[in-house]
């Protein structure tokens, strides 16, 4: 892991892997990390998250994750991020702590969203807490609104935020909201805050505002094909840039009128990759035998620009 660098390009929203009879299965991590790296040029990840199920899991399982993450991503990822926004804030203080004594490369947080936060210094509040818990260890807002129903705009919330938590980086901003994000972008010039886009559809026109990356369920799976994208567009060529997003979401949309989520990226991660990512815990239910067809069929028969 490389601290001190910042946290750019693509970072997989990695599945929790899980026995068949719904245990974490640490043991094809290593594995995941390898694929992650050879396969989809991929070199951080973000780890009980959204995707990872981590709000599914308790605090044991989040930190033997957290642990075999960092332990197998040592020498061949440059960021391991771990996502420890929980309901009860000792337990969110408790995983910071344990992320910052193992080595974690940063910490995130999601807004508390059975009792929310009812404006922006109550979900400052709350972050504060956390984070000071880890005081070396950069700090991410994860901004999920339509999964926690918080809508607070992040553009007022970064107002001042390194006053209340001095290791304050950026945000994971998983949002249609592109008018919020390039508020933020344009009036934290100064601060180089880290901005990672989390709607993988719509990543290319976050890179146009100025996202300085992204952070996704599909980079697991089409991590490969979103680096030529975001090489194409560093290049300023868009035409092929969107090339690669259409194609991406070609496939999207056809997954999501299929029913698409976290179990159905398990499914997909499994097919494509070979490791055995297992079922989703409830409530999540695993995917079809019929969806997993066609998804398979639909990412066979996209001709990529690459010429795969
Ligand atoms: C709602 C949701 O799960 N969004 C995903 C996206 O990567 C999403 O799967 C993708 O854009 C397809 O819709 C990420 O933003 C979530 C994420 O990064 C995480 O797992 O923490």
């Amino acid at each position: 892991m490389t601290p001190g660098k910042k946290l750019q390009g693509l970072v997989a929203a990695t599945v929790t892997p899980m026995t068949p009879d719904g245990q974490i299965n640490l043991s094809v991590i290593r594995q995941y990390v390898d694929y992650l790296v050879s396969e989809q040029n991929v070199k951080s990840v973000f780890v009980n998250g959204t995707t990872g199920e981590g709000l599914s899991l308790n605090t044991q399982e989040r930190q033997q994750l957290a642990e075999e993450w960092v332990c197998q991503g040592k020498d061949k990822l440059d960021h391991v991020i771990i996502h420890v926004g929980a309901l009860s804030l000792p337990e969110s203080q408790e995983l910071a702590r344990h992320a910052a004594a193992i080595g974690a490369s940063g910490i995130a947080v999601i807004a508390p969203f059975f009792f929310k936060p009812a404006n922006k210094d109550e979900l400052i509040a709350f972050l504060q807490k956390v984070a000071s818990e880890a005081p070396a260890v950069p700090f991410y807002y994860y901004h999920i609104p339509p999964l926690t129903g918080v809508k607070i705009r992040v553009e007022e919330l970064l107002d001042g935020i390194k006053e209340w938590i001095p290791t304050f980086q950026g945000v994971k901003f998983s949002d249609t909201d592109l008018l919020d994000l390039a508020q933020c972008i344009n009036k934290n010039e100064r601060e180089q805050f880290a901005f990672l886009y989390g709607v993988d559809e719509q990543l290319l026109s976050a890179l146009a505002i100025g996202a300085n990356g992204a952070v996704g369920s599909t980079y697991n799976y089409l991590g490969r094909k979103t680096n030529l994208m975001l090489q194409a567009f560093a290049k300023s060529d868009l035409a092929l840039a969107r090339k690669y997003q259409f194609l991406t979401g070609e496939f999207l949309s056809f997954v999501i009128k299929l029913g698409f989520g976290v179990a159905q990226t398990k499914a997909i991660m499994t097919f494509v990759s070979g490791i055995p990512m297992g079922p989703p815990r409830l409530p999540l239910v695993g995917a079809s035998e019929e969806f997993i067809a066609k998804a398979q069929a639909k990412l066979n028969s996209i001709v990529w620009p690459d010429g795969d």
